[in-house]
């Protein structure tokens, strides 16, 4: 039958370390009872991407955090994509992967380009500097905010939106009581960036709504959308961001390599999204008795798939405990798999790439100087600081 395990995934132990319950995991079995919260969890790769692929079975409109939305109120209006199904899901999806696909970036390419160089001309100045303000939170609060079209003022809202939704796709811990607090108040800000006549007219914002005009979505879900992005394209780009520095700096030859050839800085961002999987966790709902790895998982039970253990399963990855940007990345679950994989990859990769790019170009080495510092989040694999030094041309 079923190994069960009654350790907390979401604890201080496991968020500062979590390796050592991903082998646990790993080893287990193909799924494990996790009978602290009574939840299903897998965590090799087989399973977490066939999870992935089977939206029928594991369905994420009942919620994609700890909540099942089919016995209590999700804290705020679900998600027309991420906590949607088809058919509704589809409208939606499609409006978005349209604005935010590698084509419609084709006018961003240049600015953000820019934007980048002259951050990290900036940066630079100093020797020794916090990657995490100075480049990994700076750079998307830099570009990302503008191309969505929101108002400059109330952007310090951003990251603890972020965070504290972040939080509550976890159980109702202390991560999420912290930000319980201020969540009315941030979802209420946010809320009031999604509005029409507040977004520019040449944002992604303004195309969601442009998008309802033309009736590819209703008028009364534009607003939505546009919190998809405000939800989704903040805390993610920061931690995916802090996590391509901190690979870099802990692994000089790999710094080399892309010195030598910067067109590297795209495989880069997924073997770092592959190997440090800013976004651990998400649950799925069993739509009916579902059968996985030889188990019944009951139907209305939540299946909690560790994308971190799959990602350094050594069942699919070679040396997985290595960033190394000679192996073949794709295939990773960083991004999710199939129909709810990320929309805004594409966004993030542009963005790792203008900062990767504007870094080789003028940093020879970049170190760790001092721990880097986690930041807690029952979702993200997220750094507080990340303290460097960097010798430049
Ligand atoms: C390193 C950065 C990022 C990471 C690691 C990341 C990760 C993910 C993952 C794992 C999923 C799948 C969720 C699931 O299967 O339930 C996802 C979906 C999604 N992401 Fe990203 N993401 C990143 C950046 C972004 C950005 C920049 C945007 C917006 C511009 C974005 C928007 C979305 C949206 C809207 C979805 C839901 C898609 C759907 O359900 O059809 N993400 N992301
Ligand atoms: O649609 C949303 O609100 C949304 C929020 C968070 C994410 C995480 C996976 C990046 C995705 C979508």
């Amino acid at each position: 039958d079923i190994p069960a395990i009654d350790t907390d995934p979401f604890n201080a132990a496991n968020l500062e370390d979590p390796g050592t319950l991903q082998r646990v995991m790993r080893e287990a079995g193909p799924i494990v009872h996790l009978t602290r919260y009574d939840v299903y969890a897998m965590a090799r790769y087989e399973h977490v991407h066939s999870a992935l692929v089977d939206w029928q079975g594991f369905c994420s409109s009942a919620g994609v955090g700890f909540s099942n939305f089919r016995k209590e109120e999700p804290w705020r209006p679900p998600s027309l994509l991420l906590e949607a199904d088809p058919p509704h899901h589809d409208a939606p999806r499609a409006v978005l992967s349209k604005i935010l696909g590698p084509r419609a970036l084709r006018g961003l390419r240049e600015q953000w380009f820019l934007a980048a160089q002259e951050l990290v001309d900036q940066v630079l100045e100093e020797p020794e500097f916090d990657a995490v303000p100075a480049l990994a939170e700076a750079f998307p609060l830099k570009v990302f905010p503008d191309a969505v079209g929101i108002p400059a003022e109330g952007r310090e809202n951003l990251l603890p939106y972020g965070d504290h939704l972040f939080n509550s796709f976890g159980p109702p811990n202390e991560l999420v009581a912290k930000g319980n607090p201020q969540a009315a108040d941030l979802s209420a800000w946010v809320n009031a960036q999604c509005r029409r006549e507040v977004l520019t007219p040449d944002g992604f914002g303004a195309a969601i709504w442009a998008a309802a005009d033309r009736g590819d979505l209703l008028p009364e879900q534009a607003p939505l959308v546009v919190r998809s992005l405000l939800s989704a394209g903040v805390d993610t780009t920061v931690h995916g961001l802090a996590a391509v520095l901190y690979a870099f700096a802990g692994h000089p030859h790999q710094w080399r390599k892309l010195r030598n050839d910067p067109q590297l800085a795209r495989v880069a961002f997924d073997e770092a999204v592959r190997w440090q999987s800013p976004v651990q966790f998400f649950f799925r709902t069993a739509e009916q008795d579902i059968e996985i790895g030889g188990v019944t998982v009951p139907e209305g039970k939540k299946i909690l798939m560790f994308l971190g253990a799959a990602n350094r399963d050594p069942r699919r990855w070679d040396r997985p405990d290595d960033f190394d940007l000679d192996r073949n990345p794709s295939g990773h679950v960083g991004l999710g798999m199939g129909l709810h994989q990320c929309v805004g990859q594409h966004v993030a990769r542009l963005e790792a790439e203008a900062v990767l790019t504007a870094l080789a170009r003028r940093v020879q080495d970049i170190t760790l100087v001092g721990q880097p510092q986690r930041h807690h989040n029952n979702t993200l694999r997220a750094f507080a600081s990340l303290p460097v030094r960097v010798t430049h041309s």
